[in-house]
């Protein structure tokens, strides 16, 4: 039996040669966690169809909670449409008596123009319903795909950062961005697949009225071409899933090809022609399964086809032994044959729908899927209130490990934040100082141990509450590609913006002079993409982002991961100094930074290594300890060292606390 004949199953396809250089081996679609989904391709015909008021019931549902106007006139439009059906062809057997009966021609024709005239009434009417349908629907489409789009998006921004760092929901993310865009297609499905059942139906009556073997008939003509148009549906299916990934990676080579941050590089070290090469390999192997899946599509309709028309002869030669047999009139005959060729064109049109309509469905399953999986692990919208403003943040003993990770970022670490106080996490790259800083902000709660607001473990609080006491200045801050009055204005947004609050935002940050010397000052759009709009260098958008930190000042807990990394010297001295300012008696200040200058003013600093807390103390004990933090400190003082004056360095005392 031919590869076409089976259901598709998942196969590894071909390793291109630029998967293997670039990314290290194939790029697959994990199907582990799709098991479920591997199981429906198993779906016969019939469960497909068994499966269809279902499918049509969900998408109703959308389209109800879309537009409830415009769907009502589709419906009534369709159900006029296969009345409309039924009459025309009750009118063509009408007209088919009077012509067959006896009497002259003009007698004849005389008593056909009755049927003539109400056959043409009635296909004007079902014109009419035909485009009220199809102008409710376009009104209705847009709508369903806006709502499922916005169903998608709120629930994506509404997960646990957890759940979007793993991989597994990544590709749930991924896979349900398609669920919107085919919401859409299965309501312009549904309306040809209903019309296409009252078509069939207004049909099967009459073919049932004229011979009861008629109307089995017509259902075998349409099984072959049903089977497969859902076959051609399963393997497309199967094929995108199998090669997201692969998909994914060529046109993220296509994207650094074109990438303005990677433009120097490109040229200046000829990767522009590397990345070709690696671009065509991947392409070619793409090429070759969509080679595949036309070969097999051309196969399978080839097949369905035959059998379809095979089945339409034994219609046809039936129907010839039943006239020569007397047991069917001339008349009743011809209206079969056009019942017979409106009812398999409405069965052909079903097939086609109901498979369209089963393909789209199992991309809005996806995106189900992903509601229910972001449902799950969605941040709690209610949760205990906090105490009232923060005073002391207790973190006691706290593991946590990132979902794709074996050993934990964080291991047992405990440390108290007091309102008032500057805290600076200091450690070697990837100890776990912002991954800590993104667990006190709430944005991942602790594997074990606690982290309690006041009296509220955060794991219970209402995390709004929290996240609305809370300015975070990340390492991987965003560049809002808005202008520079909403990068700022980005920092409050729940406030009005106030164009004097981002004066002082600005001049705080020392953004002030580079907002000024912008083309269009605060309405300079900060977007390279778009016509028109300026770009910043690396430090003036560090700039910018520091002055969301000072628009969030009002927040009892201010967290600063790696705040002056892109800044000249005299901007970041100038920068410390302002942070350090911000931990007044309400408010206290994290700060993350691998300026040993700068730590040493803190009031109390951790040293984390390998994830575990192995000093604290202030600058003085730790200095005194001569234990990490000192060696830490003395290696980046040395880079300063005065020359020596009797070989080696002399490295600058230590300041004082203050
Ligand atoms: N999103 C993530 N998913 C998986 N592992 C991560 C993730 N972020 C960080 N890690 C890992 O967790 C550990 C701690 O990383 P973290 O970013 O907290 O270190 P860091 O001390 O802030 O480092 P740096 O000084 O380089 O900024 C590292 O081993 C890192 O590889």
């Amino acid at each position: 039996m031919r590869r076409w004949l089976r259901r598709p199953q998942v196969v590894e396809p071909e390793v291109s040669e630029a998967e293997k250089a670039l990314f290290g081996g194939p790029l697959r679609y994990d199907m582990g966690w799709n098991q479920h989904e591997d199981a429906r391709l198993k779906l016969t015909m019939w469960s497909a169809i068994r499966t269809l008021p279902g499918l049509v019931g969900s998408c109703l549902r959308l389209a109800w909670a879309a537009d409830r106007r415009a769907l009502r006139t589709v419906a009534a439009a369709e159900v006029g449409q296969g009345i409309c059906e039924a009459l025309g062809l009750l009118a063509v057997n009408a007209v088919l008596h009077a012509l067959l009966a006896g009497g002259t021609a003009a007698d004849r024709l005389r008593d056909a123009v009755p049927a003539l005239v109400a056959g043409g009434v009635v296909a004007v009417v079902s014109a009419l319903f035909a485009s009220l349908s199809t102008a409710a629907a376009g009104r209705l489409e847009p709508k369903v795909e806006r709502l499922a789009t916005e169903r998608y998006l709120t629930a994506v921004a509404g997960v646990e950062m957890e759940a979007v760092e793993s991989p597994e929901f990544q590709r749930l993310i991924d896979v349900a961005q398609f669920g919107a865009a085919s919401a859409r297609r299965m309501i312009s499905a549904c309306v040809p697949a209903v019309n296409s059942v009252f078509g069939m139906i207004a049909a099967g009556s009459v073919l049932s009225i004229l011979h009861p073997v008629l109307l089995p008939l017509l259902l075998l003509i349409a099984v072959p071409r049903g089977w497969g148009a859902m076959r051609v549906s399963q393997q497309r299916y199967v094929s995108v899933m199998q090669w997201i990934e692969h998909v994914r990676a060529s046109r993220l080579i296509g994207n650094l090809l074109t990438k303005r941050e990677a433009a120097a590089e490109v040229r200046a070290h000829q990767v522009g022609s590397y990345l070709l090469r690696h671009y065509r390999s991947m392409a070619e192997t793409a090429e070759g399964e969509q080679t595949r899946l036309a070969h097999d599509k051309a196969a399978i309709q080839l097949l369905a086809s035959a059998l379809s028309g095979a089945m339409a002869l034994c219609t046809y030669g039936l129907l010839i032994a039943l006239i020569v047999g007397g047991r069917m009139e001339l008349a009743a005959a011809g209206t079969a044959v056009m019942g017979i060729r409106s009812g398999a064109a409405s069965l052909g049109a079903l097939a086609m729908n109901v498979n369209q309509l089963h393909e789209e469905s199992l991309y809005v399953r996806d995106l189900d899927r992903f509601l229910a999986r972001a449902h799950d692990h969605a941040i709690p919208a209610t949760g205990a209130p906090l105490a009232g403003p923060l005073h002391t943040l207790t973190v006691e003993g706290i593991t946590f490990t990132y979902p794709d990770r074996d050993t934990p970022a964080l291991k047992d670490v405990s440390l108290t934040v007091r309102t008032g106080q500057v805290i600076a996490l200091v450690g070697a790259n990837g100890s776990g100082k912002s991954t800590l800083v993104k667990l006190l902000a709430g944005l991942y709660l602790p594997d074990s141990g606690d982290i309690r607001w006041d009296g509220t473990s955060i794991t219970d609080a209402d995390r709004a509450e929290v996240f609305a006491q809370i300015g975070l200045l990340g390492q991987d801050f965003e560049e809002w590609p808005f202008t520079a009055a909403a990068n700022l204005h980005i920092g409050r947004p729940d406030l009005p913006r106030d164009p004097e609050r981002l004066e002082a935002a600005a001049a705080w940050s020392g953004a002030d002079k580079l907002i000024d010397e912008l083309p269009n000052g605060w309405n300079t759009l900060l977007a390279r993409m778009f016509r028109g709009a300026s770009d910043l260098s690396g430090g003036q958008w560090q700039k910018i982002a520091l002055s969301r930190t000072w628009m969030r000042r009002d927040a009892r807990l201010l967290i600063v991961d790696e705040p002056t990394s892109a800044l000249d010297p005299e901007a970041e001295i100038a920068t410390f100094d302002k942070i350090r300012e911000l931990a007044t008696p309400h408010r206290a200040v994290v700060l993350v930074t691998h300026r040993m200058a700068a730590v040493q003013h803190a009031d109390h600093i951790y040293v984390l290594t390998e994830g575990a807390l192995t000093e604290h103390g202030t600058h003085a004990d730790l200095m005194a300890a001569g234990a990490r933090y000192a060696a830490m400190y003395t290696a980046q003082a040395s880079q300063f060292a005065l020359p020596a004056v009797n070989g080696g360095p002399v490295i600058p005392a230590p300041a004082r606390e203050p």
